[in-house]
């Protein structure tokens, strides 16, 4: 993987009127790599998608795809591209053989058609009508749509919403291959564990701003691991542990909580305190019980993003602006 961006946003702006749905995002995808957008609904994906696609202009900072403007320069970007859109308008009355030799007519450089089909599983289904697919073979159908160009760059919105989970992990080995032949991939994505499956690196937007951006374990490290376990006795006998009973951690990000006698701690010291939490039970011959130490999980990193309230400060700036 080179470092060179394909796709780069800066500073790029998405107004609705007045309504800033994107509200100033840098955004950069290298060549080869797979750069997964998570965020909360209505956090500004799409809207921001949509600049990279080339399918709205930006009210404000700019964009590019290829080198390219992807609004203004659209014919040199969009034979080098497949969109996965959420929503594709097929005509229901044709069958997916001659939608997939019809669009395959409008590219440059097609896969054959049936190929682009027997990759996302639809060969099978070549001769029925489109109006008769289930909703996943929809969105395969679109999948093979958006690979059958060759792309260089592949937008995926939510590719497998609606899939079983054995057309799920299709999808990804086919996203893997494509990515292992040097594609560079955009996804969007509610599903957090295609998220991790997937990405190089991810993207997490929160009411129009990318609010953090790393690798999962870059994203991850930024909340507090956590350690819980329930105190016995040397006879088995849970012992009734009270937070003040149990020693100083370094890590600790709050006063450890014990609820039904299992105590939970958050810590951004893991090793540490697990060592001063083992070495306490140790010499008192407790033992922990249903001990359980994890760092924090993507799920967790992301609910905390969530929770935060819009960043007060930015806006007001832009607002006096
Ligand atoms: N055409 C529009 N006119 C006005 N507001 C819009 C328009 N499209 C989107 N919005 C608003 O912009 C914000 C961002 O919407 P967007 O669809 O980009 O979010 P998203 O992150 O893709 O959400 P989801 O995960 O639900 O698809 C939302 O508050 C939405 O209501």
């Amino acid at each position: 993987m080179t470092t060179d961006a394909l796709i780069s946003a800066t500073g790029a702006i998405r107004r609705y009127g007045t309504f800033e749905a994107v509200r100033g995002v840098d955004l950069t995808v290298r060549r080869g790599e797979l750069l997964a957008l998570l965020g909360t609904n209505g956090a500004g994906k799409t809207s921001l998608l949509e600049l990279i696609e080339g399918l709205a202009p930006a009210s404000g900072g700019t964009v590019r795809v290829l080198g390219h403007d992807p609004y203004r320069e659209r014919g040199h970007v969009i034979p080098r591209v497949g969109i996965m859109l959420q929503e594709a308008g097929f005509a229901s009355d044709l069958t997916v053989a001659e939608t997939a030799r019809m669009w395959a007519g409008t590219q440059t450089a097609p896969r054959p058609y049936r190929a682009a089909l027997d990759i996302v599983g639809l060969a099978h289904r070549a001769d029925v009508r489109v109006a008769s697919l289930s909703g996943g073979e929809r969105r395969r159908l679109d999948l093979a749509l958006a690979v059958m160009g060759r792309p260089e760059v592949l937008f995926l919105d939510e590719p497998t919403t609606g899939l079983d989970p054995a057309s799920r992990r299709a999808t990804w080995d086919l996203v893997r291959d494509l990515l292992a032949d040097g594609t560079t991939v955009l996804l969007t994505t509610h599903y957090l564990e295609e998220a991790e499956e997937l990405a190089d690196r991810i993207a997490v937007m929160h009411e129009g701003r990318i609010a953090r951006e790393g690798t999962v374990a870059q994203i991850v490290a930024t909340e507090p691991a956590r350690v819980s376990f329930v105190v016995h006795d040397g006879a088995g006998r849970v012992v009734d542990v009270r937070a003040a009973d149990l020693p100083p951690l370094a890590g600790a990000v709050a006063p450890p909580d014990v609820a039904r006698a299992r105590v939970s701690v958050r810590t951004d010291e893991l090793q540490d305190d697990l060592g001063t939490i083992l070495g306490w039970a140790h010499e008192r011959s407790y033992r922990l019980a249903e001990l359980d130490a994890r760092a924090a999980s993507l799920e967790q990193a992301f609910l905390a993003i969530a929770g935060t309230p819009s960043s007060a400060a930015p806006i007001e700036k832009e607002a006096a602006a």
